[in-house]
């Protein structure tokens, strides 16, 4: 008997209290606000973090560094020796992002801060190469994000897309069901996460 709506519902607000932030995790938030960007939730970034895990990464793309705060994350989850490569054109974003990763005690050589916009930095990485694939950086491009991670990841990859609640991409992505295992989560940053087949 499938259960009745409500009855073991977890609120946003259960799911943000659940996961907590110390105060690199705040900084990093922090700096995001003072410049008017926006951060994954904790939630999901304790998602990114299970995700990583999970998956055992070792190699991880990030598009749309920000301030490292889902970075921050992505790095708690992944091997020791995981390195995360992630992608912005911004040298401001990518200069705290380094700051908050060496702050939370990541030596510099865990993460790769490559300046760019994804389009023009994803041909240039190898396929079938990484775990996991995080897209939470231009809107307009996400489609195309998908498809370049359909190409970067190795079979059994997981791929996130932040912001998919809007638009067709969760349902194109569902509907490519040879290429992905998709689902579509109930949460306010609109995660669709998917594992390439
Ligand atoms: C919503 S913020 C990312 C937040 C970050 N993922 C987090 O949760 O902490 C979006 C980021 O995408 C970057 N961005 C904008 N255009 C981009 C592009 N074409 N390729 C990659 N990143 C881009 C912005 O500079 C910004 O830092």
């Amino acid at each position: 008997m499938i259960r009745q709506f409500g009855q073991s519902i977890v609120s946003g607000q259960q799911a943000e209290s659940f996961a907590t932030e110390d105060l690199v995790l705040q900084t990093a938030r922090g700096l995001a606000g003072e410049l008017g960007l926006t951060t994954v939730s904790a939630a999901t970034g304790a998602l990114l973090r299970v995700l990583a895990a999970a998956s055992g990464a070792k190699s991880v793309i990030e598009i749309g560094t920000g301030t490292g705060y889902s970075g921050l994350w992505l790095l708690r989850g992944m091997r020791p020796e995981g390195v995360l490569t992630t992608i912005d054109p911004d040298a401001e974003h990518q200069r705290m992002a380094r700051r908050i990763f060496l702050e939370a005690g990541f030596a510099s050589g865990r993460s790769r801060v490559i300046a760019g916009r994804a389009l023009e930095v994803l041909p240039r990485l190898s396929d079938g190469a990484y775990d996991l694939v995080l897209v939470d950086g231009e809107p307009t491009e996400r489609a195309a994000c998908v498809a370049a991670a359909a190409r970067l990841l190795r079979p059994s990859g997981t791929l996130v897309v932040i912001g998919a609640g809007r638009g067709t991409l969760a349902e194109d992505v569902r509907a490519d069901d040879r290429t992905w295992t998709a689902a579509l989560l109930p949460s306010i940053d609109g995660v669709l996460t998917a594992v390439r087949r």
